[in-house]
């Protein structure tokens, strides 16, 4: 981030934009979308993020696209957080630990997302894994959609919310680690006054940015004193300036200038 920017850019191949983009909804349409979008910025941008469930529609050879575009971007020196958002009990979790946070694994990515639904205890084998691969993690805290928060900010036994525990479990986790420690939140820029603590030591991943309304202001808004371990992310409001790339390298200028600004 202090080299190339505060900005994770997300690849969502959606239908509509392969449309746009004048590609097929195939297999064919997916490896061009992502090849343009690796190829054009892997070596400007911070963190490139892509999105499991756009490649999975596509069965097994969707699989092996994300698979080239998880090394591809690796390779041109872009740290890649695969947007899985996986969470199980803990036997099954640790199959999940080794299909993502396990170097020798083909989908090993530099972090992934978790779901810590099934209790952030659950997501302890992964936690342990990222831990040894020197990767990261990326837990669901207060994401940016309208529907999360009746389950995240509901309160729990001890009288906090479920997204305190979440936050407090990745504190502690992070408590021995400088400059910060590899176990971050996921926390919309769309979010209302967090309440919660974000102060857990760690890099918090931003979403919300452009299509779903929150602006760089939002980032000060909702982060305040820990602003500077957010990474914003942003999928659609970048890839619609495509195909060409040097659209989409100037849409990741305009971008990166804004957050630099607002972030201070
Ligand atoms: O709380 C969350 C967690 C993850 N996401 C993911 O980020 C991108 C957002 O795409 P945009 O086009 O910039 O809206 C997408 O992959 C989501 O699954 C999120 O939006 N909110």
């Amino acid at each position: 981030m202090d080299a190339r920017g505060p900005l994770c850019v997300g690849i969502d191949p959606h239908p509509e934009l392969l449309a746009d983009w004048g590609l097929g909804d195939d297999v064919a349409g997916l490896e061009r979308f992502c090849g343009t979008v690796v190829g054009a910025l892997a070596d400007q941008v911070a963190v490139l993020k892509p999105q499991s469930a756009f490649f999975e529609r596509f069965g097994w050879r969707g699989v092996a696209v994300l698979e080239r575009t998880v090394a591809e971007a690796r390779g041109a020196g872009a740290l890649v957080l695969l947007d899985v958002k996986r969470g199980d009990i803990g036997s099954t979790m640790a199959a999940y630990a080794g299909a993502y946070l396990d170097p020798a694994a083909p989908l090993f990515a530099d972090a992934v997302t978790l779901s810590p639904y099934l209790g952030v205890g659950s997501l302890a084998p992964a936690l342990d894994a990222a831990r040894a691969a020197g990767a990261g993690v990326f837990v669901l805290a207060l994401t940016s959609n309208p529907e999360g928060a009746a389950v995240q900010r509901a309160q729990t036994a001890d009288g906090r919310t479920v997204a305190g525990a979440v936050l407090d479990e990745l504190s502690r986790r992070n408590a021995e680690a400088a400059p910060l420690g590899s176990f971050g939140a996921v926390v919309g820029a769309t979010v209302d006054d967090p309440v919660d603590s974000l102060a857990i030591n760690g890099p918090l991943l931003a979403p919300g940015l452009g299509a779903q309304g929150a602006t760089p202001a939002d980032l000060v808004r909702v982060f305040g004193g820990v602003v500077g371990n957010v990474l914003p992310s942003v999928s659609r409001d970048v890839l619609r300036a495509g195909p060409s790339p040097e659209g989409l390298r100037a849409a990741v200028r305009d971008r990166t200038t804004a957050l630099r600004k607002a972030l201070g």
